[in-house]
């Protein structure tokens, strides 16, 4: 303090600290040490705002000081990902110098970051105009056309995956915008809030794109023992409470999420506060953040091919907002997709207008047993359809027996018979069939695939394809139905019996599964059903 009232008496002095912080600060940006490119860069600007200017230019070299400092300021705090003070420091400086070019280029980026595409691209365009561009103006008109592409698809949710699939996912991850189709948050039957489809969709539509809050991944190898798990989870935490301090919106959006408790007590928000708008929220304190963790998180698994571009022993766990709203149901007419930090949520069936969107929080295809004790990890009593189908089945003799013979090593054949004698003689019909061969998916997928056990009991049971409708229609397409398909497509193709029809249907349900997104090559590629391109 003393020392800065020296400064307004000396402005000599003045100069030759703002001279001696200039050059460390500087030298700090250069070395991108950014906390302390912070702090030396906000006591210059304290300095160079307690100066009484004694003429004109005194004020204007003083101005331009300033300007620069904070746009130096807001670059090492963008760095830092502190976008909310990067982005008033740019307002500052620009407020002193409304074109300055530096600053322009720094808060376009800001914004690019925040979701808020129009606004960037105002930023660019303006910084476009400046002189010094001639250099840059690649550079420059690559943001220009990079804020129209997203600002484009987040208004359209024209997303297109196909080049990237095509080119085997080489290469940097296709530029997402974040995107809100027909959906709405309202109370939900099943437990809480949920999203609602706001119009009829049909199967593979987009209904949300967002990127995560904080994501942490690693490479976790089958067998690794469990403390590799605990230490990604700890820096996942550590990274949601960072982004959270350093941003009111997010550490607003993270307090409206369920903590697992009282959620028929808890706000339905407008859908309006996730679009990126330029209004902040009013600041409210977060609370109970790792009971929201525990609660909203969600696994990245490439195993399950839910994300695009992946080796297979990758592992990632992140928290996205507006999926965070999405309740479990066993028999789900969503599903997720992740491609870099965003998540791309897609109908995986059709959906009316005013139905509940759901996805699986655990894997559908195992049976009710593992269901509940997977749900009950989570907190909660999965009651949808499908459960209290299974559990009042779960009941019968016969059912107990075809699970203790399945455990005791039976034939897979002879289960499946057994099962789908009981279903005929418990006068089990329509979408209840798929729920118990979708909850027996092992099982059938085993004796599928053997040759040896479908010549000794394929004309005893149901065919194939009967089986695949029947689960597809209780759960929605997966993957590794869509794989069995496409393999006893590829057999038939070989022996000429493949035909057109059977390679749409296996088409229809490659949509089911990653959303349309991709055009027909771009999936015949993904799911290696070869041809020209
Ligand atoms: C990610 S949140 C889903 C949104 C939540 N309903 C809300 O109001 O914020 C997960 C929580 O929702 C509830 N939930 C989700 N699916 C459920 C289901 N099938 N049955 C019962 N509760 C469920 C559980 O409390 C779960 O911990």
């Amino acid at each position: 303090m003393a020392d800065q009232q020296q400064h307004l008496k000396d402005p000599e002095m003045a100069e030759a600290e703002m001279q001696i912080l200039r050059s460390k600060a500087t030298e700090l940006l250069l070395r991108e040490e950014w906390n302390d490119a912070v702090s030396t860069y906000t006591q210059f600007i304290t300095i160079c705002r307690n100066q009484t200017p004694n003429t004109n230019l005194h004020l204007s070299k003083l101005q331009k000081s300033l300007c620069l400092a904070l746009c130096n300021r807001a670059e090492a705090r963008s760095k830092l990902r502190i976008f909310e003070e990067a982005l008033r420091d740019c307002e500052e400086a620009l407020k002193i110098e409304s074109t300055h070019f530096k600053t322009l280029l720094c808060k376009g980026k800001i914004l690019l970051n925040l979701n808020r595409y129009s606004s960037a691209l105002e930023c660019f365009k303006t910084a476009l105009f400046d002189p010094q561009v001639s250099g840059n103006s690649e550079n420059l008109n690559g943001y220009v056309e990079k804020c129209k592409k997203l600002e484009h698809l987040s208004k359209t949710g024209a997303f297109d995956l196909s080049d990237w699939v095509l080119n085997g996912f080489r290469g940097k991850s296709p530029d997402l915008a974040e995107f809100i189709g027909p959906i709405q948050i309202k109370r939900s039957g099943i437990s809480g809030r949920g999203l609602f489809a706001t119009k009829n969709v049909d199967s593979g539509t987009l209904l949300l794109v967002t990127r995560a809050i904080a994501i942490e991944r690693g490479i976790l190898p089958e067998n690794c023992d469990e403390n590799a798990q605990l230490v990604m989870w700890k820096n996942f935490i550590d990274k949601v409470t960072d982004s959270s301090t350093k941003s009111t919106k997010t550490k607003n959006l993270i307090g409206l999420l369920s903590s697992g408790e009282a959620e028929e007590d808890l706000e339905v928000p407008e859908m309006s506060i996730f679009k990126p708008v330029e209004d902040h929220i009013s600041p409210s304190e977060m609370s109970n953040i790792l009971s929201v963790l525990d609660i909203n998180s969600l696994v990245e698994d490439a195993n399950s091919a839910k994300v695009l571009g992946k080796n297979r022993d990758y592992y990632g766990v992140g928290l996205w907002i507006l999926p965070s709203f999405i309740n479990h149901s066993c028999i789900p007419n969503a599903r997720r997709l992740h491609i870099g930090d965003h998540i791309l949520v897609h109908a995986s069936r059709d959906i009316k207008a005013g139905e509940e969107i759901t996805f699986t929080y655990f894997d559908p295809l195992s049976s009710w047993k593992d269901r509940k004790r997977m749900s009950e990890t989570w907190g909660f009593n999965c009651n949808c359809k499908r459960c209290r189908f299974e559990e009042e089945i779960s009941n019968k003799e016969e059912m107990k027996e075809i699970e203790m013979g399945m455990r005791g090593g039976i034939e897979m054949g002879a289960a499946i018979y057994k099962l789908e004698e009981g279903m005929r003689r418990w006068m089990v019909r329509g979408k209840e069939k798929g729920y118990l061969r979708a909850s027996f998916w092992g099982a059938y997928f085993e004796l599928f695939s053997s040759e040896k056990a479908m010549k000794k009991w394929g004309r005893r049971i149901q065919g194939m394809e009967m089986v695949v409708d029947s689960v597809v229609d209780a759960v929605g397409s997966d993957e590794r139905v869509v794989k069995m398909m496409v393999e006893r497509f590829k057999r038939n193709n070989n022996d000429n019996n493949g035909g057109v029809m059977e390679m749409e249907k296996v088409l229809k349900l490659g949509r089911g599964v990653y959303g349309k997104v991709m055009k027909k090559q771009a999936l015949r590629c993904l799911l290696e059903l070869g041809g020209s391109h």
